[in-house]
């Protein structure tokens, strides 16, 4: 039985990163997080290009314009959606999340979803590099392995 697996990186990977500035307390552990991840890997800085828009809704768009560029081999996505007082909370997680998805099936490359969600501020302290881990890393260790799965299908 052939088992495709994601381990190794090959050579000359590029990786695109978008990170939100709204809630930059936050975002910027995350944004931290994912270099340090890749960088780990055997990704030089080099091959890091960094992204920042205004908020998680905006991600989308720059996304989809560095997916479609042809220079990276997978984009990172990364903000911090903390729930306010009115329904904008949802729309602003439901279109990043449509938006990124999309993106991702339409070029062909994967566009990882490191955008987190929380009902308080609290949430996002625990998951931007404390007890709940940092969903940047495993953002960045999850696009390593979506690269290399594809480079072993696609030969
Ligand atoms: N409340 C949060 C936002 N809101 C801003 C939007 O993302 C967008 O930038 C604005 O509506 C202008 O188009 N963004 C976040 O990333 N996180 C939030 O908690
Ligand atoms: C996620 C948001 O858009 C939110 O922070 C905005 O806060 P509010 O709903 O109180 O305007």
């Amino acid at each position: 039985m052939n088992t495709f697996e994601g381990k190794l990186i090959p050579e000359n990977v590029r990786v695109g990163i978008v990170v939100a500035r709204f809630n930059e307390f936050i975002t910027s552990k995350l944004l931290g997080g994912a270099v340090d991840t890749l960088v780990r890997h055997g990704i030089s800085e080099d091959a890091i290009d960094t992204a920042w828009v205004p908020g998680a809704f905006e991600i989308p768009l720059i996304a989809k314009k560095m997916a479609k560029s042809g220079k990276y081999d997978a984009v990172i996505c990364l903000g911090a959606i903390i729930r306010g007082s009115t329904s904008h909370y949802d729309l602003v997680c439901n279109e990043a999340a449509k938006g990124i998805a999309q993106t991702s099936l339409e070029s062909g490359i994967p566009v990882m979803f490191g955008v987190i969600t929380t009902e308080n501020i609290e949430q996002a302290i625990e998951r931007a590099g404390s007890k709940a881990g940092n969903k940047g890393s495993e953002c960045a260790e999850g696009a390593i392995e979506m690269i290399n799965l594809i480079k072993a299908i696609e030969g």
